[in-house]
C-alpha cells in the first residue's frame, strides 16, 4: 500500500494516544451486551468510571484539557468559558481534573474558571439545591461529558443550564459514538447539538478510533471489532 510522505502522513497527538491505550490497558473500554440509556443493546461499553486512579485521570483529563484548547482555537469567536460544567454522575470527576489540566497547561487563561455538576436528585438541606459548583446564570459554559450516544444527556444538560440562565457556549465529549438519534433519524447525536441548539462539538475520539485501536491490539479482540464494526453499521449516522 502507497505510504504518505513522512511530511503529510497525519500524526495523532501524544494525548490521544495516551488516552487510547488507557481504554484497553484499565478496561475502559468493555465487551459484552450492554443495555445503553438510549435502551440500545451494544457489544461494547465506554466505562469513563474506570479512570479512577491519578495516572487514569492525568491521561483522560490532559486529553479533554488538549482538546479544549484546540477546539477554542479553532473557533475564536467562542467566548472564553466561565465554567466547565460535567453532568451527574460521571461527569463529575470529569470536569473537576479537566479544569486543573486546563490550569496546569495554561494558567493565564484558566485560573479564573470554576467548574459546576449537577445532583440527580435536588437537596433540601443544607446549601440546598440541584446544582454544586459556581452559579451559571449569565455565564458562558462549556459542557463536557463521557460518551455521547443518542444525546439525551446533552439535550437535558443544555435544557438545565438555560433554566439557571447561562450560555452553552461549547460541548466537549470523550467519546463520540456516532450513531443516529433515533431508529428513524439518520442524522448523529452530536449533528443534532450542533444544528438545533447551535452549540458547536468537539470530540476526543470516535468510534472509529476505538475500532482502530482494538483492531491493533490484536491478541484475541478481532472478534470484538468485528462486532463493534457490526454495529456501527447498525447505528451509523449520515453527518
Ligand atoms: O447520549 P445518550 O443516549 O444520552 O447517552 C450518553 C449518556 O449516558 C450516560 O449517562 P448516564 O445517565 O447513564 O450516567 P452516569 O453513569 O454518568 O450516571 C453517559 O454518561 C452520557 O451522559
Ligand atoms: O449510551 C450509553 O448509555 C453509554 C454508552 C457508553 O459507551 N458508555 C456509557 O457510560 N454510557
Amino acid at each position: 500500500m502507497a505510504q504518505l510522505p513522512p511530511s503529510t502522513a497525519p500524526t495523532i497527538p501524544a494525548y490521544k494516544t495516551a488516552f487510547l491505550q488507557a481504554c484497553l490497558s484499565a478496561n475502559v473500554l468493555t465487551f459484552g451486551t450492554y443495555t445503553l440509556k438510549s435502551g440500545r443493546q451494544s457489544p461494547y461499553f465506554f466505562n469513563a468510571g474506570a479512570f479512577h486512579t491519578a495516572p487514569l485521570l492525568s491521561a483522560i483529563s490532559t486529553a479533554y484539557a488538549h482538546t479544549i484548547i484546540a477546539f477554542l482555537a479553532e473557533n475564536p469567536d467562542i467566548p472564553q468559558p466561565d465554567v466547565i460544567f460535567g453532568p451527574a454522575y460521571k461527569g463529575i470527576p470529569l470536569a473537576t481534573t479537566t479544569l486543573l489540566a486546563l490550569h496546569t497547561l495554561a494558567p493565564d487563561s484558566w485560573s479564573r474558571t470554576s467548574y459546576t455538576f449537577n445532583r440527580k436528585e435536588a437537596k433540601n438541606h443544607g446549601e440546598t439545591g440541584s446544582l454544586v459548583g459556581s452559579p451559571l446564570a449569565n455565564k458562558n459554559i462549556l459542557v463536557i461529558d463521557d460518551v455521547i450516544t443518542a444525546g439525551t444527556a446533552m439535550r437535558e444538560t443544555i435544557e438545565l443550564v438555560k433554566k439557571e440562565g447561562g450560555r452553552v457556549v461549547g460541548f466537549v465529549v470523550a467519546v463520540d459514538r456516532g450513531e443516529r438519534i433515533s431508529e428513524g433519524e439518520s442524522q448523529s447525536a452530536m449533528g443534532l447539538i450542533r444544528r438545533e441548539f447551535g452549540v458547536r462539538t468537539a470530540r476526543i475520539v470516535g468510534l472509529d478510533d476505538l475500532i482502530g485501536v482494538v483492531r491493533a491490539e490484536g491478541g484475541g479482540l478481532e472478534g470484538e471489532a468485528e462486532r463493534m464494526e457490526r454495529y456501527r453499521e447498525r447505528w451509523r449516522a449520515s453527518d
